[in-house]
């Protein structure tokens, strides 16, 4: 067979395209520290959702906190941010969710897991666990065991591509 007639062995793998994709998702949020991105895909492989972590639709990101620290706690991003698996979720178009995979830039917290569980997602693939020495780590990992769902760290196809996945944390 001629060169040309063969299909092309450095091709981006579907994994990688996904994980990807999350990457690049999560390039979308206005957050100044920790930019994460998801990916919903279902059983035929077909991509149902993203999502970025942001700010609720219509609320203006510009007035809403996006501090760490503040006065108190109302005074910081956390209780009003929705995580990018929150997000993807809540951004589904009406796509069944049952069965479905999801890929996220970062490890999900316990109320992502929350989501993620009662969403019927059954697997979890993660590429950053930056913060698994935190207690709502430990907590999210307990919750997706518990539930049988299967969770573990995104490995790039080796050793023929390499792709940026760097994410501005
Ligand atoms: O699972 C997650 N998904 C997610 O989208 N996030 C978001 C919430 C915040 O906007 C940001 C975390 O901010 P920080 O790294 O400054 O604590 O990431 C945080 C987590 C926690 O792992």
């Amino acid at each position: 067979m001629a060169s040309g007639d063969t299909w092309r062995a450095d091709y981006l793998v579907q994994e990688d395209y996904w994980m990807a994709m999350a990457a690049l998702t999560a390039k979308r949020s206005r957050d100044p520290k920790t930019q994460v991105g998801a990916l919903i895909v279902n059983q035929k492989n077909d991509i149902v959702a993203i999502g970025y972590n942001q700010m609720p639709k219509g609320c203006d990101d510009y007035v809403m906190p996006w501090k760490r620290e503040g006065k108190d706690k109302w005074d910081t991003k956390y209780p009003y941010v929705c995580s990018a698996a929150a997000a993807a979720i809540m951004n589904t178009n009406g796509a069944v969710l049952k069965g479905c995979n999801i890929y996220v830039t970062l490890f999900p917290d316990n109320e992502s897991a929350k989501l993620i569980i009662q969403a019927g997602i059954t697997k979890v693939v993660y590429l950053s666990d930056q913060y698994r020495d935190m207690e709502m780590m430990a907590a999210s990992k307990k919750f997706l065991e518990v539930a049988g769902i299967e969770f573990r760290q995104f490995q790039p196809r080796e050793p023929t591509i390499t792709i940026d996945l760097a994410v501005n944390n």
